[in-house]
């Protein structure tokens, strides 16, 4: 997993950034209504133009034209977004999460929605006035579990109940979520167990704000603590992206290691079965109900003693052969379900994750990864020990989530730019078999309890999300669902072309190249080139807000993805390691040259744009060649040095550039656009974050203050209330005025558009 998004590291810059996909604005509006199927307005067929909570765009700007037309900036809101399908046990409904922009309030809003697997109308299962989202069906059928943040309750697990006249939703305290056995009987989770109790003593700073505190042991002390307001730091880990400045501890560190409970459904009584000083991580109970397997140190040390060793290897230096040694953190061990002492399933070299038992409780298979920069794969090993084995041989690409059905193991992964879903040679003779697949994007795959019905969200270039059904193998799919047809019988979306080349080494790069909105042949179009960020994700087979937008405005847009994107599998993934800006820069140039030879693109008026890491690499394209007439840079890094010292991913250089700036200064200097400044020529429109804690406001800052001490053409938009993942998750109406300084910064450059006159 991602350590900081909680996100597979491998997930595409597109779902990273699609609008809805990722975290919700909250919304506080109370839970006035009662969640009823078919209950609270709006809705019917499909969805399509159900306004969230009673609002309309037309509330606050003119009703947007009918189309067919090109995209405008408003309809951003319009487009909804699926995710997190789930089919019921029975597989004759599937629920989905819908989330919508409600424009008029610069929110989002998410409901349940539920269709039969047959087909019909999907009717909205949670209130309109309150934020549901990742619905599941409990194993016999009686629940519908949702996450909600709904005021009058503990947690935010809420269910709706199947088995009987439905009202309003319930909070459920004897149906634990967890693993559980064939019978359903019972459920495992993990229990962080109770924080040890503390002895109350007066607090001299309990008045001030939880940052301004002096931390635990602390030197200084505010001088009258009710006259300091600002933020005393002590430990590494003080800011986070997207959740802000965290308060450092007061008291001195404690360990609670994640136990295994247990809990009867239909009881409320947990019984915890194992008491040890080292962590239990995901646990699985085995089809008959007698064992729990679960991931823990390879040495079963306690917490305190990993925590501390790992601190420790990382104040020093770069050691190659420390550093780069494979390692072996986490094994695999089998408990019996009534607690015991653990059996250690197989010493395997690598990182376990996703255990699942085969369906008749004889074998155990996991994703395991062998190194860092190693391709994952689908292992199988027997229940009773020995030698674990790959299911995907040398296949190329990486395994993502698995499902053990009673045919058979299947699984999704990204095949490069598109996903797909597939069936894994169980010998692991052969190379996996595509059961769905196709130029798109599938996300979410979920089959009822017998594996014969498979529902999925997908989407492609010119299509946003959808849910979709098939027989468990794949075939007879239908689409479910149409929540975007009001927009898309209005805007022409934009289709792209794939394309692949040999770049350097003879490696081949897979691209795309979009359309402008209006495309007629024997005419030139300007042409945007757009860099995703990471540099470990990708962009791909789908529907994206950021590449319809600027198509829309009528340019080309092309989009790559260069060595160290995700998905085309780990040796290509980590081939950058220390070379960031040489060959992966060489990848993105031999595009733009491919593609600036059409006779219908404009070589004289091309742009580029790209992210964080995509942000790095239009700084430093612009230190390199004059090629783009202009370049947006997008929540920059400029500086490698300074990035370090002041982002919360740690790790990351200290890993790509082996080491930390002072192990490597040579390298973190000579990879900075900053130290090559004094040639950039190219009008530059920087784009930054106020409370991006990812890649901080700095980078931005000395970029603007360089280029206006050269006189070359830039404008910085500071966006506030905004972190890194403004793009994708931010408030709409700031993400959508990004979005239309993209559109003006490249018509003014490469269209000839006068300030203010790109339309909205
Ligand atoms: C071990 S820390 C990982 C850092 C992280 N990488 C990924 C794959 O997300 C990251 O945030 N990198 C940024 C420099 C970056 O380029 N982020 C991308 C992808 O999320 C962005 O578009 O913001």
């Amino acid at each position: 997993m991602h350590p900081f998004l909680d996100l597979p590291m491998h997930v595409s810059a597109q779902w990273r950034r699609a609008p809805y996909a990722l975290a919700l604005l909250a919304c506080a509006a109370p839970a006035a209504l009662i969640a009823q199927p078919g209950r609270g307005g709006g809705g019917g067929a499909g969805g399509a133009g159900a306004a969230a909570g009673g609002a309309s765009p037309s509330n606050a700007l003119p009703a947007l034209p009918k189309g067919p037309r090109a995209m405008m900036l408003r309809d951003w809101y319009r487009v909804a977004n699926l995710s997190n399908p789930a089919v019921s046990p029975d597989g004759k409904r599937i629920a989905v999460t819908v989330t919508r922009a409600v424009e008029a309030d610069n929110r989002r809003h998410s409901e349940i929605w539920v269709v039969n697997a047959a087909g019909g109308e999907p009717q909205r299962w949670t209130s309109p006035s309150t934020e549901s989202s990742n619905p599941r069906w409990s194993a016999d059928g009686k629940y519908l579990f949702f996450t909600s943040q709904r005021a009058g309750g503990t947690g935010n697990t809420w269910a709706i109940r199947l088995d009987q006249p439905s009202g309003e939703a319930i909070q459920v305290g004897d149906y634990p979520n967890g693993s559980m056995p064939s019978d359903g009987s019972f459920a495992v989770f993990t229990d962080a167990g109770r924080p040890a109790p503390t002895a109350p003593s007066p607090d001299p700073f309990g008045q001030m704000q939880p940052m301004a505190r002096p931390p635990f042991e602390a030197i200084t002390r505010p001088s009258v603590s009710a006259r300091f307001d600002g933020r005393h730091v002590v430990d590494m880990s003080y800011k986070v992206n997207g959740v802000g400045f965290v308060p450092g501890r007061r008291v001195a560190r404690t360990w609670r290691p994640t136990q295994i409970a247990r809990q009867p459904i239909g009881d409320t009584t947990k019984k915890v079965i194992t008491s040890t000083a080292y962590s239990h991580r995901g646990p699985v109970v085995s089809p008959d109900g007698k064992w729990i397997a679960f991931t823990a140190d390879s040495r079963l040390r306690p917490d305190s003693v990993v925590d501390r060793e790992r601190d420790s290897l990382a104040t020093l230096p770069y050691n190659k052969v420390r550093d780069e040694a494979e390692r072996n953190d986490a094994d695999i061990y089998i408990i019996d379900a009534n607690g015991g002492t653990p059996r250690k399933l197989t010493d395997w070299m690598g990182a376990e994750s996703q255990i699942t038992w085969s369906p008749d409780g004889k074998q155990i298979a996991f994703i395991g990864r062998p190194g860092r920069t190693k391709n994952s794969n689908i292992y199988v090993v027997d229940a009773a020990g020995g030698t674990p084995r790959a299911l995907l041989g040398n296949w190329q690409y990486e395994p993502g989530n698995f499902d053990w059905l009673p045919g058979g193991i299947q699984f999704t992964a990204e095949i490069g730019g598109r996903s797909a879903v597939l069936r894994a040679d169980m010998s692991g003779k052969s190379l996996p078999t595509e059961l769905v697949s196709g130029r798109r994007q599938l996300r979410g795959a979920s089959y009822d309890e017998s594996g014969k019905t498979l529902a999925y969200v997908a989407t492609s270039m010119n299509k946003p999300t959808e849910l979709f059904v098939a027989s468990g193998d794949g075939t007879g799919e239908r689409q479910l669902t149409n929540f975007n047809k009001d927009v898309n019988a209005d805007v022409v979306w934009s289709d792209a072309e794939r394309i692949t080349y040999k770049s350097v080494g003879n490696l081949e790069i897979e691209g795309w190249l979009m359309k402008p909105y209006g495309y007629e042949a024997g005419k030139k179009y300007p042409m945007v080139i757009y860099i995703h960020g990471g540099p470990h994700s990708s962009y791909g087979e789908g529907w994206f807000d950021e590449f319809q937008n600027l198509a829309a405005q009528g340019m080309f847009v092309l989009f790559t993805n260069p060595r160290g994107s995700s998905g085309y599998g780990a040796p290509f993934t980590y081939s950058t390691r220390g070379r960031w800006g040489m060959e992966d820069y060489q990848d993105l140039m031999k595009a733009v040259d491919i593609v600036s030879v059409r006779a219908d693109v404009d070589s004289t008026k091309m742009g580029a744009t790209g992210g964080s890491y995509g942000g790095f690499m239009t700084t430093w394209m612009a230190t390199k060649t004059t090629r783009f007439k202009a370049i947006e840079t997008d929540r920059t890094i400029t500086d490698w040095t300074y990035w370090y010292g002041s982002s919360d991913a740690q790790g990351l250089t200290e890993f790509e550039f082996y080491g930390k700036p002072w192990d490597n200064q040579k390298l973190y200097d000579e990879l900075s656009p900053i130290r090559y400044v004094n040639k950039v020529k190219t009008p530059m429109l920087i784009v930054q974050s106020e409370e991006d804690h990812r890649t901080p406001m700095g980078s931005a800052e000395i970029w603007f203050m360089s280029l206006k001490k050269q006189g070359v053409p830039v404008e910085l938009i500071r966006y506030p209330r905004s972190n890194h993942d403004l793009s994708r998750t931010g408030e709409p109406w700031l993400l959508v005025d990004r979005l239309g300084r993209l559109r003006q910064w490249f018509g003014y450059w490469l269209q000839g558009v006068q300030p203010g006159a790109v339309a909205n």
